[in-house]
């Protein structure tokens, strides 16, 4: 039997804390009895046991520095800057923390306080550093060889490409990567099956009057496409509908609460705020899921939505392998068809389509989303996109792969979304190894980052960056991909774009990303005009975002974030259908 999570991390902290304060304890009382001259009150003989373990913990926190130190000054390099740390943190830390024996040491890299950036939740645990230049970017690249940090994610994800590390790692992006091909991935009857869909649905609730949450339009969207690329069997969320505005929920029908696949939206959203309230909490997450692991039962919903296919997918391999000739001819349409192939382990199997759903799904909503409130921010980019993709798609055609790679205002105007609204806002990596970064000013020292370093990375605040984007990164500005700011900036330092991460553990999906958004982006401009934001149903962001300048004071709605980037309460707009008789 399963020990609940909360007994479970009690039994393993217990002994770290007891240990040191009993063998204190003892020691004092043997030498007591072997010295009798040696006298010390009990009261303070306990409060000596009591703080045995806190000394130990702030001794090893500052002779690690020491010998962090001395091990940079070897390598002729100066030791990374971190968090400063109150001996009362040092002490909660490290009393709570069971992952490393050594301190690790919190770095936030590439983040300037002059930026400020959209307040997220991982963001508000750590404090600004320092300014450390663009060459240290390149820690991307190192870092990739460093663990992830889903550590915490295991009972949602179990071990897929996405949440693994080493040598297990390799063998899932191994496994995965072949099916990320270019034909694979350019087969667009999927989107537009349910792009038909949307844009049903979309035409008639702006023909009732309402605005409509596009956010969970485009994640119905996501999902069914990700679901049936991938597992072979769309969710099917899109024939749920999406929600009238918070003020009219009564229309919501009763099809929309009780539809097949909200048990399964539902357990995938619920599972990834549990994980990135994990990710926040640490290992004591189970001290708040004391008496069960909350996201045990979520996961078992997903898979029983997955459980068919899989069978189904390992059925139809049996089958075909009973048929040489019909295995000749075939070629796997689904990831998961792909996946067979290879293993019959169906706890792998699931592992790894929950890995690749959870990669896939909210990213590409999170981009299409802050397209979308882009366009009604900027109408003059509307008109342009609009005239490029009428120049090579036509008014009404689905667009096709190569199509899409002429369309260079539209891959540019989808790069400034990302650069200033990355779907993943913040990243991290903890070192295996030393790692040694370029000096910050030519001539200078190189820095050392110790082993086992947690190292913050967020993407958003190095997208942001006037000195690595000239001084108008914080305007969107679509042109800035295409103009010679590209040659000025990104060409002599293309780490200042990370949406996808970089090196060897860089986003799998990127294509299939660019391909789906495109795709989306083109229907959506063949089919509306004049998006403009509803704020009467949008939740505004807050107040004190106006007087506090930057990106911030330009937000008309409420950007926020768990694991990725979204809305708050959705992104409400209303839009005019386009009539070919404007062009
Ligand atoms: C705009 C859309 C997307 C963005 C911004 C994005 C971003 C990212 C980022 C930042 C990572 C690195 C995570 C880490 O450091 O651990 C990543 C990894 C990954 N992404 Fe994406 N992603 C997108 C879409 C997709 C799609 C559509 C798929 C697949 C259907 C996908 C599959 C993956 C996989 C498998 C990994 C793990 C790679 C590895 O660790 O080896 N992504 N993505």
């Amino acid at each position: 039997m399963e020990l609940p999570p909360g007994i479970t991390y009690l039994l393993e902290v217990f002994p770290r804390f007891a240990i040191p304060s009993i063998i204190a304890y003892l020691s004092l009382y043997l030498l007591e009895k072997r010295e009798p001259s040696f006298s010390i009150p009990s009261w303070a003989a306990i409060i000596l046991a009591i703080f045995t373990r806190p000394i130990i913990l702030i001794f090893n926190h500052y002779h690690s520095i020491w010998v962090n130190k001395r091990a940079a000054a070897a390598n002729n390099a100066v030791l990374a800057p971190s968090l400063p740390k109150s001996p009362l943190t040092i002490v909660s830390e490290f009393a709570w923390n069971s992952r490393h024996g050594h301190p690790g040491v919190a770095i936030l890299l590439l983040f300037t306080p002059y930026q400020p950036a959209i307040c997220l939740i991982l963001l508000t645990k750590v404090l600004a550093i320092s300014h450390i230049p663009p060459q240290a970017i390149n820690i991307k690249l190192k870092m990739a060889e460093g663990s992830v940090f889903f550590s915490q994610a295991h009972s949602l994800l179990g071990e897929g490409v996405f949440n693994s590390d080493g040598e297990m790692w390799k063998f899932h992006r191994a496994m995965t990567r072949p099916f990320f091909t270019r034909e694979r991935i350019t087969d667009f009857d999927i989107y537009d099956r349910n792009w038909n869909i949307s844009l049903q649905i979309a035409k008639d609730r702006l023909s009732e009057g309402f605005s409509l949450d596009i956010q969970d339009l485009i994640s119905r969207f996501t999902l069914d496409s990700a679901t049936e690329f991938l597992f072979g069997g769309a969710v099917g969320s899109l024939s749920a509908g999406i929600p009238y505005p918070p003020a009219h929920k009564e229309r919501n029908s009763s099809l929309f609460y009780n539809h097949p696949s909200t048990s399964f939206v539902k357990a995938f959203t619920e599972g990834l705020w549990l994980v990135a309230e994990r990710s926040n909490l640490g290992k004591e997450w189970s001290l708040w899921e004391f008496n069960r692991d909350k996201i045990t039962p979520l996961r078992r919903i997903i898979d029983d939505f997955t459980e068919p296919l899989l069978r189904k997918a390992l059925d139809t391999h049996a089958n075909d392998m009973n048929s040489e000739a019909s295995l000749k001819h075939k070629d796997e349409v689904t990831l998961l068809e792909h996946l067979v192939k290879h293993t019959r382990d169906t706890k792998f199997l699931k592992d790894e389509l929950v890995n690749l759903l959870v990669a896939g799904r909210d990213t590409t909503m999170c981009l299409l989303t802050y397209a979308i409130y882009m366009l009604a921010e900027h109408p003059g980019i509307e008109k342009r996109l609009r005239e490029e993709i009428f120049a090579k798609v036509g008014p009404t055609e689905a667009p096709k792969y190569e199509q899409m790679r002429e369309m260079r205002y539209v891959k540019a105007f989808l790069n400034e979304v990302l650069r200033l609204y990355p779907p993943v806002p913040s990243n991290g990596r903890i070192t295996t190894k030393p790692v040694l970064l370029p000096a910050v000013h030519p001539g200078g020292k190189p820095i050392y980052v110790p082993k086992d370093t947690s190292c913050i990375y967020p993407v958003i605040n190095i997208h942001r960056r006037t000195d690595l984007w000239g001084p108008d990164a914080l305007e969107f500005d679509p042109d800035r991909f295409l103009d010679e700011r590209v040659q000025k900036y990104l060409v002599p330092n293309p780490f200042i774009f990370c949406p996808f991460n970089a090196g060897p553990r860089i986003c799998l999906g990127q294509q299939f990303a660019y391909n789906e958004a495109t795709f989306y982006l083109v229907r959506l401009l063949q089919n509306f005009t004049e998006f403009t934001l509803d704020n009467s149903v949008n939740v505004p962001p807050p107040e004190e975002w106006k007087s506090e300048g930057g990106r911030k004071a330009k937000e008309k709605v409420h950007p926020t974030s768990h694991l990725t980037l979204f809305v708050k309460g959705g992104l409400w707009i209303r839009m005019k259908e386009f009539s070919t008789s404007e062009i």
